[in-house]
């Protein structure tokens, strides 16, 4: 199958073929669109200050973010601009690699170290979707491409970074929760040398009619947080109170958002937030995300601390790797693959 960029760039398309017409989009194109200020915004410089009160507002800051959007943009973060140009640059140079450079990722397995394609599940998915992607599992065991030459010493690097952000929130949202600090990471085994990241690279190419297709459809995220940034064009939405909500992130910020399994593990205390890519007509736009997860063998269920107050189970428990080989078997939609585990209590 054709990658949407081969698709744009072979045969200057002026209109969106049928296949991958989104019927539903247009009824709910029309998005509210808020400021950026309104989105909860986290300092993680603060996070991890020694200052006591300082930390101590921004962990009920994190917990309001969790509680009320599942979704913040993260600020004074420590990862400097020079890399995460260098992973935007380098993941742009992937996506402009010869099609025989990228041929021996395409159409692999969801566990294959390094796979790459269009659509979410091209075999399943009705309509296809304005995006190609390129997915790899760079921890507990690092994968890299070996093209562009220097694309695998930047991933590692970054990946590194995200991971490092990635335990340290979990730690100010565990405190937020009334838990200790280390409780997620320690149950989780996140941050251990054995915890589960994948990385998603999106490239959604310029449509000639934008609002017929979609980039990627509502959906939620497996794990317990996604952190992601993008090439400086804007096309997420995230569904807050009944509205999409476009995002147009501070500089040099990391988009984060609640996943699945932090759901799960919180009893439905943080809910994993609905969200989606549209696309645009006038540039290509990359988005990296980072999906941080236990490690593939761990069964996450709800956490007995917060099944107290007669607060019963509310989901099944389930092995992180059956989770998305779920996920991956079916069409991506909204939360129809945490709807699975629900108990009715
Ligand atoms: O492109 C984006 O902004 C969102 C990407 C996303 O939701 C995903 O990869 O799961
Ligand atoms: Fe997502």
């Amino acid at each position: 199958m054709y990658s949407v960029k081969e698709l744009v760039e072979s045969v200057g398309l002026t209109s969106v073929p049928s296949s991958y017409i989104f019927r539903d989009t247009k009824s709910d194109v029309h998005c509210m669109h808020v400021q950026s200020e309104t989105v909860p915004i986290i300092d993680f410089s603060l996070l991890t200050s020694h200052d006591p009160d300082r930390r101590s507002e921004t962990i009920t800051r994190l917990g309001n973010a969790c509680l009320e959007w599942g979704f913040f943009m993260v600020v004074n973060h420590g990862v400097s601009e020079m890399l995460r140009d260098e992973m935007v640059r380098e993941t742009e140079s992937f996506f402009d690699l010869r099609e025989e450079d990228k041929r021996q990722y395409a159409g692999k397995k969801l566990f294959d170290p390094i796979r790459c394609g269009t659509s979410f599940n091209s075999n399943v998915d009705k309509t296809l979707l304005w995006r190609d992607y390129l997915k790899i599992h760079v921890h507990p065991h690092f994968n890299a491409p070996d093209k562009p030459s220097g694309f695998s010493k930047v991933l590692r690097e970054y990946c590194q970074k995200t991971r490092d952000i990635a335990g340290e929130l979990l730690k100010g949202i565990s405190e937020s929760l009334g838990l200790e600090a280390g409780y997620i990471n320690e149950k989780m085994r996140v941050g251990s040398s054995e915890s589960h990241q994948l990385l998603v690279a999106n490239m959604y190419p310029p449509c000639p009619q934008p609002e017929l297709a979609m980039g990627l459809p509502p959906h939620s995220d497996h794990g317990l947080l996604t952190i992601l940034m993008q090439n400086g064009i804007d096309g997420l939405q995230v569904m807050h109170e009944g509205n999409w909500v476009s995002i147009n992130p501070l500089p040099n910020s990391f988009l984060v958002n609640t996943g699945d399994h932090m759901e799960i593990l919180t009893n439905g205390k943080y809910k994993s937030v609905v969200h989606r890519a549209v696309v645009n007509s006038k540039a290509p736009r990359v988005s990296i995300g980072t999906a941080h997860g236990p490690p593939l063998d761990t069964v996450v269920s709800p956490a007995p601390e917060l099944m107290t107050d007669g607060v019963g189970q509310a989901y099944l428990g389930i092995k992180y790797k059956n989770y998305l080989e779920l996920q991956q078997s079916k069409t991506l939609s909204g939360k129809s693959c945490l709807d699975h585990l629900r108990l009715s209590i």
